[in-house]
């Protein structure tokens, strides 16, 4: 069946250690994060912005993310104390909290993948099956 695919990116400045890590770290720093994130899906939708069934999905409800974090966004944070209990501050998971929240508000059967980067050399991929 045909389908759509969207990506989007952005990129977001945030503080973290890594619990427990025997290394730097394991010290508070901090990265420009960039986020990657794919919808597919072989149906078009309306969304909180548009009434129109014309969108995979919003690209400025997917970008939720890059907003301040006084905003709901993760931007100016530190993720050690923004992530809930259960994630932790490495890439794979920052990837899995975004894919998580970013699910919720996306209408049933569109495919996502959240990939996520502290460098430009380093990837962490999270998706659907
Ligand atoms: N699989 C993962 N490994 C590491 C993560 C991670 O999120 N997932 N994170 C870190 C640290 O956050 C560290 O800040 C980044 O490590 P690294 O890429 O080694 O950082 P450098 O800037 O030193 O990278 P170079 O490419 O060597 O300059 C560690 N590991
Ligand atoms: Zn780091």
């Amino acid at each position: 069946m045909p389908k759509w695919k969207i990506t989007t990116e952005f990129t977001f400045n945030a503080a973290h250690s890594i619990r427990d890590y025997d290394g730097p770290c394991g010290r508070l720093h901090g990265h420009t994060y960039t986020v990657r994130l794919e919808a597919t899906s072989d149906r078009l939708h309306a969304s909180e912005y548009c009434p129109h069934a014309a969108m995979v999905a919003d690209f400025r409800t997917l970008k939720w993310a890059k907003r301040d974090v006084l905003k709901g966004g993760l931007d100016h944070c530190n993720l050690n104390e923004v992530l809930p209990e259960g994630y932790e501050s490495t890439s794979e998971m920052i990837a899995q909290y975004i894919y998580d929240k970013t699910k919720k508000t996306l209408p049933e059967g569109i495919k996502l993948k959240v990939a996520v980067s502290e460098s430009p050399n380093s990837w962490a991929e999270y998706e659907d099956d």
